[in-house]
């Protein structure tokens, strides 16, 4: 049975942040999710999880300027101290709230820049995260993500990421694999899926068009979740998509995997 985290930067938008762990809870979600807990200490985003009963699901590394329009610094030639930086507050964070996981936004081209010169940074970034995030025991991660919603992402397909972690060559680099991006970028979901499995340590759900729940759209979201079910996937679902009917009125598509 497929478990499910909410995506807090997605879900429960009318609540305060801190709110919206509750609200999750009630709704049956077992994990949460979302950009960064960076706001808040970490001691109360601990003490709120547990007060819920709730797990961690996953949670971005910083990045950047996000309000300003900065998706990540990853690949960021001028930023890699700052990036370094970030990892080791990531990995406090991942510490206090007991996250196995982190994800790395790769960032956006700046106008002119030189490809090979970012992927480079990108690269050594990641080698240098991948090794602390290890140490910790926290599994790194990339997201591929699409150029539509994020014209001039660095990094929007499963071939890239894949060509990454091969240059990154660590055993505790994975990709995020987001059902919604790739539906747009490249389609073929499961058969990607299949053949990526390994190297894929979280998925995220949304439908297309609009980014909505399941069932809105034109994907297959009965057929995904019993394909990752048979596969073996047993991490959680990120549930990353912009209601269309309220949070808690839209989770219809989640009673037959209620118990
Ligand atoms: O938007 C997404 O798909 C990501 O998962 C994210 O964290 C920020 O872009
Ligand atoms: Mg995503």
């Amino acid at each position: 049975m497929p478990k499910f985290s909410a995506n807090l930067s997605f879900l429960y938008q009318d609540l305060a942040f801190l709110d919206r762990f509750a609200a999750a809870a009630n709704d049956g979600f077992g994990a949460l999710e979302y950009l960064g807990p960076y706001a808040e200490s970490k001691e109360k985003v601990a003490d709120t999880l547990q007060a819920n009963g709730l797990k961690q699901a996953l949670f971005n590394v910083p990045s950047g300027d996000w309000a300003n329009g900065e998706r990540g610094i990853a690949c960021l030639p001028d930023r890699i101290e700052e990036f370094r930086r970030g990892i080791s507050l990531a990995l406090d964070y991942a510490k206090a709230l007991a996250c196995p996981q982190v994800n790395v936004i790769s960032g956006l081209v700046p106008k002119g820049a030189d490809l090979e010169t970012l992927e480079k940074v990108l690269v050594e970034n990641l080698k240098y995260a991948a090794e602390r995030t290890a140490d910790a025991g926290v599994k790194l991660l990339i997201e591929p993500i699409n150029l539509r919603d994020i014209p001039g992402f660095f990094l929007s397909t499963t071939d890239h990421a894949e060509r990454i972690l091969d240059k990154v060559g660590s055993d505790n680099l994975y990709i995020q694999y987001d059902f919604y991006h790739m539906q747009i970028m490249q389609g073929d979901l499961i058969p990607t899926f299949m053949r990526l499995k390994d190297r894929i340590a979280h998925v995220q759900i949304a439908d297309n068009p609009g980014r909505n729940e399941p069932g809105t759209g034109e994907i297959n979201y009965g057929f995904i979740l019993s394909e990752l079910d048979r596969l073996g996937y047993d991490g959680w679902v990120g549930c990353e998509y912009k209601p269309k009917a309220g949070t808690s009125d839209g989770l219809g598509w989640m009673k037959p995997y209620r118990k």
